[in-house]
């Protein structure tokens, strides 16, 4: 069962892969709707197909090839043909089964319904022109059929009226309920890519600039409230410069990467690590007072300075080091950015003081 949802699932994505924008939902609910109606065409022209029903049988694969058309059409890119193709089609199938074989009082043509729902996501790009044109075509058509179509045929009991008008409930509720479910999952999605735009670093994938300070904003308030103990650092690549100068900005990124990376592996849970600008990064440590911290940034430090960047190209790998400032909050620190103030001083210590270490600012 999971395997045909996960086949059924890139099916519907087939052309829309990789496109995070609106037109994502567009194309798959396009795709979805093809597909459940070719799935549907298909299983009802073999139901009738076994039961002697021949001219109900060949009308069903008629609709199950239209779908496959409209669905060939839509991951072929002919996208405007494809979604207009649908409510042509499935208009035309309830106006033809109802006349033809079910009658008005079976409530078939009740499945136009799903053509408000396929406007909404189908036409959304062309707004709210199109998808009322579509609306109004649905209407137009049920009352037609309403005005028009014979109440009873001699096709069908009254029982199976009964069977046709709750298919027919089903079959619109679990599509606009599918439909739905493709937006919302789309949209949300969409909304963590928007996220991840706003708050992480591309080229690190560490929290960027303003995601940390967020952080680190929420950090030390809860420190004041809990009347805790927290520390912020601030690491700085030595002399990166001269690696970017040396072998040139590409291979400057590739060790920026493996900087995050160890960070990242060391860092403890509940600490948040981010990138503050170019070579510098932010380290917030939340209920953590400084003799801890100084012990965690010194093993990071030994880390970094161990690690061994292999570069292709390069015979030998290149060796960085940083150096580290620490500061704790203090009895009188009114705002997180005096923590972070005496942290850049103490890097500030650190760089004076040789590079390759860890100071600390108690002032
Ligand atoms: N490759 C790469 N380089 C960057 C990036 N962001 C900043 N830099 C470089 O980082 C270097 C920082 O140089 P400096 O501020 O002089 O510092 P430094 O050479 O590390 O020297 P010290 O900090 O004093 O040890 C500059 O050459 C920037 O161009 C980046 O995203 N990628």
């Amino acid at each position: 069962m999971s395997l045909l949802k996960k086949y059924f699932a890139r099916l519907a994505e087939l052309s829309a892969i990789n496109s995070i924008d609106v037109d994502l939902n567009r194309k798959q609910v396009v795709n979805i709707t093809y597909l459940l109606s070719l799935i549907v065409g298909l299983l009802s022209a073999v139901v009738f197909m076994v039961n002697g029903w021949v001219i109900e049988s060949t009308v069903h694969f008629v609709g199950a090839a239209v779908s496959l058309i409209g669905f060939a059409l839509s991951i072929k890119g002919y996208s405007r043909t494809s979604r207009l193709l649908f409510p042509v089609a499935c208009a035309t199938y309830i106006v033809f089964c109802t006349f033809l074989f079910y009658g008005s009082d079976s409530h078939f043509m009740w499945l136009l319904v799903v053509l408000a729902a396929y406007s909404v996501t189908g036409f959304r790009v062309e707004g709210g022109k199109a998808q009322l044109l579509v609306c109004f075509f649905a209407l137009v058509t049920f009352a037609f059929i309403k005005l028009f179509a014979p109440a009873t045929t001699q096709y069908v009991s009254m029982d199976a009226r009964l069977l046709i008008a709750l298919c027919t409930f089903t079959a619109s509720c679990t599509l606009i309920v599918l439909i739905a479910g493709v937006v919302v999952t789309k949209l949300r999605r969409l909304n963590k890519h928007l996220r991840n735009l706003a708050e992480v670093d591309d080229l690190t994938k560490l929290s960027n600039r303003r995601k940390v300070l967020a952080e680190a904003v929420n950090v030390f308030a809860d420190s004041i409230i809990n009347n805790q103990r927290c520390c912020f650092a601030i690491l700085d690549l030595d002399h990166f410069k001269n690696i970017n100068d040396r072998f040139g900005h590409e291979v400057g990124d590739t060790v920026l990467k493996s900087f995050a990376r160890v960070m990242t592996n060391n860092a403890r849970r509940g600490d948040w690590v981010g990138r503050y600008g170019g070579e510098e990064f932010v380290i917030v440590m939340p209920n953590t007072r400084i003799k801890d911290a100084v012990s965690v940034m010194e093993h990071l430090r030994i880390q970094i300075a161990d690690l061994a960047i292999q570069i292709e190209g390069h015979v030998a790998p290149i060796h960085v080091t940083t150096s580290i400032g620490v500061a704790e909050i203090t009895d009188d620190t009114a705002r997180y950015e005096q923590i972070l103030a005496r942290a850049d001083e103490a890097l500030y210590m650190a760089k004076n003081n040789g590079r390759n270490r860890v100071e600390i600012n108690v002032s």
